[in-house]
């Protein structure tokens, strides 16, 4: 056994053999593309599906949301109340879809901060970069867009 059969594939990735010429080759779980080479780096998930808390400032692209008519805290204000929605949900005090259905300032509150689906080039690009970084189960730190500051949980 050489070396690198034994050492774990990376993230997303599976070891198959070909029916028909015993080679081994390597299949993507997220994309089901294969290839023969072994992967180095994570599986590339074409589509990911995810929560967020975003806290929105009187900066924000649209300062508005079904919270608040009219959001005038500042953006040191936003990013340190999230932070502390992060704090309470990394130490159990609170759950991500609570915090999320009571306090976020995007209309997928109603839906506990869940997004749906979503594939690259849909969400604006700092918070797509964040979130298809994460693995499965993963909280992201807070990621600042034009809409305010998220905070991330990666769910498929
Ligand atoms: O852009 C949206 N909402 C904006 C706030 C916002 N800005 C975002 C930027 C990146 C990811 C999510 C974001 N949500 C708003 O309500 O002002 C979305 C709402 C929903 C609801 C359900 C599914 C997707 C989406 S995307």
């Amino acid at each position: 056994m050489s070396n690198q059969e034994e050492s774990p594939l990376p993230e997303g990735w599976e070891m198959r053999t070909s029916r028909s010429t015993g080679m081994t080759y390597f299949l993507n779980i997220y994309t089901k593309k294969s290839q023969w080479e072994r992967p180095e780096a994570p599986a590339d998930a074409g589509e990911i599906r995810c929560r967020h808390i975003l806290v929105k400032h009187a900066e924000s692209r649209r300062p508005s949301s079904w919270r608040e008519e009219s959001i005038t805290r500042t953006k040191e204000e936003a990013l340190e109340q999230l932070k502390t929605y992060r704090k309470q949900i990394v130490g159990n005090e609170a759950t991500f879809v609570d915090l999320a259905t009571k306090f976020s300032d995007c209309s997928s509150a109603k839906r506990g901060g869940d997004l749906g689906m979503f594939k690259r080039g849909q969400m604006q690009a700092p918070f797509e970069e964040e979130a298809f970084k994460l693995k499965v189960g993963q909280l992201s730190k807070p990621v600042e867009t034009d809409s305010g500051f998220h905070i991330i949980l990666r769910t498929m």
